[in-house]
C-alpha cells in the first residue's frame, strides 16, 4: 500500500481539545477502553475459531500486553485479538470510532458535571487522545495473507496510513503521551488503573516496563513448564552433614503474573464457591480484614443477566462510617463505584460486585434513574436481599440473631426507604427483650397483650352503629402497648422496675429506631410504641381501695404542694402514686407524645425554643410508699424538707435526662450538705 493520507470526516476540529480537558480527575478511563477493545478482538478471534473461519496456533494465548516506557514516554496496549486490514482501520477507526466519539462528546460536552455518563462508558478508542498527543497503529488481520498496517494520527482531524510491519496477527496501540501525562509513563501508576478498571477482565492482562532488567526465580527443575524460559540448570548438593541427594532446580525468567482474574468469583456457580472463597474475594477486593457476616450470591440469566455477591460487612457503627462500595461491572469491565441508580440506596452500605451486561450504561445517570429496565434490576436486588433475610430468619434463625444487631439498621433503613422491601421482610424483623431474648413484632404483641385482656371484652360489647369518634376511640383501646427503652444506661431504674414486675419491654437503641417506629405505628394499627419513662405502668402501682382514696388524695395534694413550694415552681408538674418497688422515691415521666414532639424540635433545629410551649416538660412521680416521701408529709416543719424535696426531684431528672450545668453543680454541693449531715 502507498502511504494513504486523509482527514478524519466529519466537521469537528474541536473534538481533540474536548476529549483532552475531559473531566480531569477521570483520564484514567482510556486505560479501560484501549485494554475492553483488546479483549473484544480476542472474543471475536475466538469465535472465528469457533465457527471454523480461522484456526487459532496450538500454543495460542489470548492476552493483553501493557508496556511503559517511560524514556520514550510511550504506553503501548498490545492484544493478540482478530486484527484489522487496512480498510477496517479506515472503517472502524477513522470513520466509526471518530464518529462515535464526535457524537458522544458532542453529546455530553456541556454536561460534564451535573449529569455525568456512567463512567463514560462508549467514548471508546479516541479516548486515548485525552492523555496522547499522537497515537500509532500497528496491526495485522487475522484473514488470509493480510498485509500489516500502520496507522498515525496526530491528535488533529488528520492521519496517515502505510504497510506496515507486525508479525503476529493482533493489534498494537502506542500513546505518545502529552506533558501533561506523563505519570502514565510510570509503571505503578499504570498497575494502579490496571487494577481499579481491569482486575476482573476475561483475558490475561501482563504489564511491564520496556527494557526493564529481567527478573529470574529459581524453581525445582520438575515444576518447569513448557512455557517457561530457563536461563540455568542447577544441580544443589546436599549441605554439609545433611543426609539425602542432590536437588535439580531451574534458573528460570520469573514468569510474569496477569493483573486480571478472567474467572471472579461472582461468574461461577454458587453451588461450586467455598465460605473461604468468598472471604478471600471479600478481602481481596474491599481490602477489609474483617470477616463479613454473610453474603448473597446472585445469579440470573432471565429476564434479565445479573451476576454478583453482596456482602453484609461487620461494622462497628461507633467508629467505623457505613459508607458501602458496591461495584458496577459490565461484562467484567469495571464501571464504576455506588451508582445510586441501579443499587437500591438502602443496600449503598453494603459491600459487593454487581455485574449486569444488560444496563444501557452509555447514557447519562439522570436518564438511567428513569429507566424500566434499571429499576427492575435494583427491584430484583432488593428482593434477593429480602428472600436471603426471610431465608435466614426461617432456617438459620440461631445466626441470623446472632447478625442481628448488626444488620438491624440497613434493614430498618430499607424498610423506610422501600416499601417493597419492608413488606416483604416485615415478619422477619427481630426485637431484643430486656433479657437479650430476640422477638418478633408478633410475638411483643402477644407478650403485651395480657394486660390489655379487658380491652378484649369492651371490644366484644361494641355495637353496631356507635358513631365514627367512639369507634375510633375503640380502635384507639384496642392497641397493645409496647413499651421500649432507647439507653439502658439511663433507663436502668425504669427497667429495674419493669423486670421486679415481670414485665418486659424491648430495645431500640439505634438512631434509626425513632424513625422506625413511628413506621411501624403506620403499618400495624393494632400497636402502639411507649417508652418505658413514658408513663407509669399499672403493674408497677399498688392498687387504691376505695377507703383508702379520700385520704391517699389528702396526702397526695400536701405532697404536691410542699415540693412546688420547696421547688420555687407552682406549675411543677407533680404526681403522686404508690409504687410497688419500695426502692423508688421518685422519678420522672414524659409522655411519648411529649417526647417525641421534643425529639423532632431537636431534629429541625428548634431545640433552642423553650418546651414547656409544647408541653414537654416530664412529670415528677413521688412514692407516696417511700420513707423519704413519707417523712416530707409527716415532718412539713423540719430544715431538711427543702433539701429532700430538691434532691428526690434532681434524682428523678438524672435518670430522665443530663442535668445542665447550673442544675449539675448545685446537685453536687447539695449532695455533700447531705453527707455532711452523716457526719453530725
Ligand atoms: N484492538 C483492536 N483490535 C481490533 N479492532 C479494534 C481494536 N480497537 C478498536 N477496534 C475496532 O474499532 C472499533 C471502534 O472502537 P471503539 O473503541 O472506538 O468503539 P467500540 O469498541 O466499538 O465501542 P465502545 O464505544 O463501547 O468502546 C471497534 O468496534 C473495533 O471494530
Amino acid at each position: 500500500m502507498t502511504m494513504k493520507k486523509g482527514s478524519l470526516s466529519i466537521d469537528s476540529e474541536n473534538i481533540f481539545p474536548i476529549i483532552k480537558k475531559w473531566v480531569y480527575s477521570d483520564h484514567d478511563i482510556f486505560v479501560r477502553e484501549l485494554v475492553s477493545n483488546g479483549c473484544d478482538a480476542i472474543t471475536k478471534l475466538k469465535k472465528l475459531d469457533m465457527m471454523g473461519e480461522y484456526e487459532l496456533p496450538d500454543n495460542y494465548k489470548a492476552k493483553i500486553q501493557v508496556i511503559v516506557n517511560p524514556e520514550e514516554k510511550t504506553l503501548k496496549f498490545i492484544d493478540n485479538g482478530l486484527g484489522m486490514t487496512a480498510e477496517e482501520v479506515e472503517k472502524y477507526i477513522t470513520q466509526i470510532a471518530f464518529s462515535g466519539a464526535t457524537q458522544f462528546l458532542e453529546k455530553y460536552k456541556d454536561k460534564t458535571t451535573e449529569d455525568e455518563m456512567i463512567g463514560h462508558f462508549g467514548l471508546g478508542f479516541y479516548s486515548a487522545f485525552m492523555v496522547a498527543d499522537e497515537v500509532h497503529i500497528d496491526t495485522l488481520s487475522y484473514q488470509n495473507d493480510a498485509t500489516a498496517v500502520h496507522w498515525v494520527s496526530e491528535g488533529g482531524t488528520e492521519y496517515e496510513m502505510q504497510d506496515g510491519n507486525k508479525q503476529e496477527v493482533g493489534t498494537e496501540i502506542t500513546l505518545f503521551l502529552n506533558e501533561d501525562c506523563l505519570e502514565f509513563a510510570n509503571e505503578y501508576r499504570v498497575r494502579e488503573v490496571l487494577e481499579k478498571y481491569c482486575s476482573f477482565m476475561p483475558v490475561e492482562i501482563f504489564l511491564s516496563k520496556a527494557n526493564a532488567e529481567p527478573e529470574y526465580e529459581t524453581i525445582d527443575e520438575a515444576d518447569v513448564l513448557d512455557t517457561d524460559e530457563v536461563v540455568e540448570h542447577i544441580t544443589e548438593e546436599p549441605k554439609e552433614g545433611e543426609e539425602g541427594e542432590a536437588k535439580q532446580k531451574a534458573k528460570i525468567v520469573k514468569r510474569p503474573v496477569s493483573i486480571s482474574d478472567i474467572h471472579p468469583l461472582w461468574t461461577k456457580n454458587p453451588s461450586e464457591c467455598t465460605k473461604e472463597d468468598y472471604i478471600d474475594f471479600y478481602r481481596k477486593v474491599f481490602m477489609d480484614y474483617k470477616e463479613p457476616l454473610f453474603w448473597i450470591h446472585l445469579n440470573m440469566d432471565y429476564p434479565f443477566n445479573l451476576k454478583g455477591i453482596l456482602y453484609f460487612p461487620k461494622i462497628n457503627t461507633e467508629y467505623d462510617s457505613i459508607e458501602g462500595k458496591i461495584k458496577l461491572y459490565n461484562n467484567q469491565v469495571f464501571i464504576a463505584d455506588n451508582i445510586k441508580e441501579v443499587i437500591p440506596e438502602f443496600l449503598m452500605v453494603l459491600k459487593g460486585v454487581i455485574d449486569c451486561p444488560d444496563l444501557p450504561l452509555n447514557v447519562s445517570r439522570s436518564a438511567l434513574q428513569n429507566d424500566g429496565f434499571v429499576n427492575k434490576v435494583a427491584d430484583y436486588i432488593s428482593k434477593k436481599v429480602a428472600d436471603k433475610l426471610n431465608g435466614m430468619f426461617k432456617t438459620d434463625r440461631e445466626n441470623y440473631e446472632k447478625y442481628w444487631d448488626d444488620i438491624s439498621p440497613f434493614i430498618k433503613f430499607g424498610c423506610l426507604k422501600d416499601e417493597k422491601f419492608g413488606s416483604k421482610v416485615k415478619d422477619s424483623i427481630l426485637y431484643k427483650d430486656l433479657e437479650h431474648k430476640y422477638l418478633t413484632l408478633e410475638d411483643c404483641i402477644k407478650a403485651n397483650k395480657k394486660e390489655d385482656a379487658e380491652t378484649e371484652e369492651t371490644k366484644t360489647e361494641t355495637t353496631e352503629g356507635t358513631d365514627a369518634a367512639e369507634n375510633s376511640e375503640q380502635a384507639e383501646k384496642e392497641k397493645t402497648t409496647v413499651y421500649y427503652v432507647t439507653d439502658e444506661q439511663q433507663q436502668s431504674q425504669y427497667i429495674n422496675m419493669f423486670k421486679e414486675q415481670g414485665q418486659d419491654a424491648i430495645l431500640l437503641t439505634h438512631n434509626i429506631d425513632s424513625a422506625f417506629i413511628t413506621y411501624l405505628e403506620q403499618k400495624h394499627e393494632d400497636v402502639k410504641f411507649m417508652r418505658i419513662d413514658a408513663d407509669v405502668h399499672e403493674s408497677l402501682k399498688d392498687e387504691v381501695s376505695e377507703d383508702e382514696k379520700e385520704e391517699f388524695q389528702k396526702t397526695s395534694d400536701s405532697i404536691v404542694e410542699i415540693f412546688r413550694k420547696e421547688l420555687g415552681n407552682d406549675k411543677l408538674d407533680v404526681k403522686v402514686e404508690k409504687l410497688k418497688d419500695d426502692n423508688v422515691a421518685s422519678m420522672a415521666v414524659l409522655s411519648e407524645e411529649s417526647r417525641r414532639m421534643a425529639e423532632m424540635m431537636k431534629m429541625y433545629g428548634m431545640s433552642g425554643m423553650d418546651p414547656s410551649m409544647f408541653g414537654t416538660q416530664a412529670t415528677l412521680i413521688l412514692n407516696a410508699n417511700h420513707p423519704l416521701v413519707k417523712f416530707v408529709v409527716e415532718h412539713k416543719r423540719s430544715k431538711n424538707v427543702s433539701i429532700i424535696c430538691k434532691q428526690l426531684y434532681d434524682l428523678a431528672m438524672l435518670a430522665h435526662k443530663p442535668l445542665n450545668p447550673e442544675e449539675m453543680t448545685a446537685f453536687v454541693q447539695r449532695s455533700n450538705e447531705i453527707m455532711m449531715l452523716l457526719t453530725k
